[in-house]
């Protein structure tokens, strides 16, 4: 077997996934992240996006070809905890403190708790939520809840962040607000990340690379760089350079979803 490439961080090599049922989710995917790089994969609702995520988290089997992080079984890398995922749902434990659920994933992990607690402050402060502490999510705003849980998310300083549209509910100007924050917080630490979203914007802002997935069952249809320079803040979108890029984006996305039965323009 070829030794792995130190630079290649995920590695999906002919990623199948059919579920139990007979739905076949993925089909065929190459695709390698690399170390410190920040991904982002958009496609047509329901094409697999989120079963990639799932699959490189180690929470879902592949059923044909093969996905390694860093060289590894993803179950493995989920069971050092060096990969953390964030979804849409803060997921947060009403019954405890903010504090208490950023430190949650460490205390699973039996870290000692004084470094626990060291940690949670300083994960709380990178995400400016130190003086709400004490507070339990009914007190937070959404906003705020999911800043709590970008905190939980990298407590333990993952190798890997896996993000699933974490920012899709939030009302524009927080989700702008938080895509600052998690380049930020990319910016600083260089983790890799994939995102998946359904904004082009968000695609282009975040992304190193833009990875368009096709309709079901997905596989990779455009594979797009993103020349901006960094660091990048979300006044970036209105540029010029900004919008060549969601254009091509944007191009390449509608030509994979599949055909609008509405749309008498396609009709023959
Ligand atoms: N556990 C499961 N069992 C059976 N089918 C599933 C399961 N999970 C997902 N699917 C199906 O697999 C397909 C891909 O789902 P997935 O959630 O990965 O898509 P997605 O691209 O993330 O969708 P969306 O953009 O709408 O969130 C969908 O048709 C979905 O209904």
């Amino acid at each position: 077997m070829p030794e792995p490439d130190p630079a290649s961080h995920i590695e999906a090599r002919g990623l199948g996934v059919r579920f139990p049922g007979g739905v076949q989710a993925l089909s065929g995917l190459d695709l390698v992240v690399r170390r410190g790089e920040l991904l982002v994969v958009i496609g047509p609702s329901g094409c697999g996006k989120s079963t990639f995520l799932r699959v490189a988290a180690g929470l879902a089997p592949a059923s044909e070809g093969t996905l390694t992080v860093a060289g590894e079984a993803p179950e493995r890398v989920r069971a050092r905890r060096a990969v953390a995922f964030v979804f849409q749902d803060p997921t947060l434990l009403p019954w405890r403190s903010l504090h208490a659920n950023v430190r949650l994933p460490l205390e699973l992990a039996r870290v000692p708790s004084a470094e626990q607690n060291l940690a949670a402050d300083a994960a709380l402060a990178l995400v400016g939520l130190s003086e709400f502490a004490a507070a339990g999510p009914a007190a937070l705003s959404g906003g705020m809840k999911m800043r709590a849980s970008l905190a939980r998310a990298l407590v333990t300083r993952p190798e890997l962040l896996l993000l699933d549209e974490p920012f899709g509910a939030l009302d524009e100007l927080t989700r702008e607000r938080l895509n600052d924050e998690l380049l930020r917080l990319w910016e600083r630490d260089r983790f890799t990340a994939v995102a998946v979203t359904h904004s082009v914007a968000e695609a282009v802002l975040l992304g190193d690379r833009v990875v368009v997935l096709s309709a079901r069952p997905g596989r990779i249809v455009a594979d797009i760089p993103v020349p901006l320079p960094r660091p990048r803040r979300a006044a970036l979108v209105g540029a010029p350079e900004f919008a060549a890029v969601a254009a091509e984006v944007r191009a390449r996305l509608r030509a994979a979803a599949p055909p609008d039965p509405s749309d008498l323009s396609v009709r023959t």
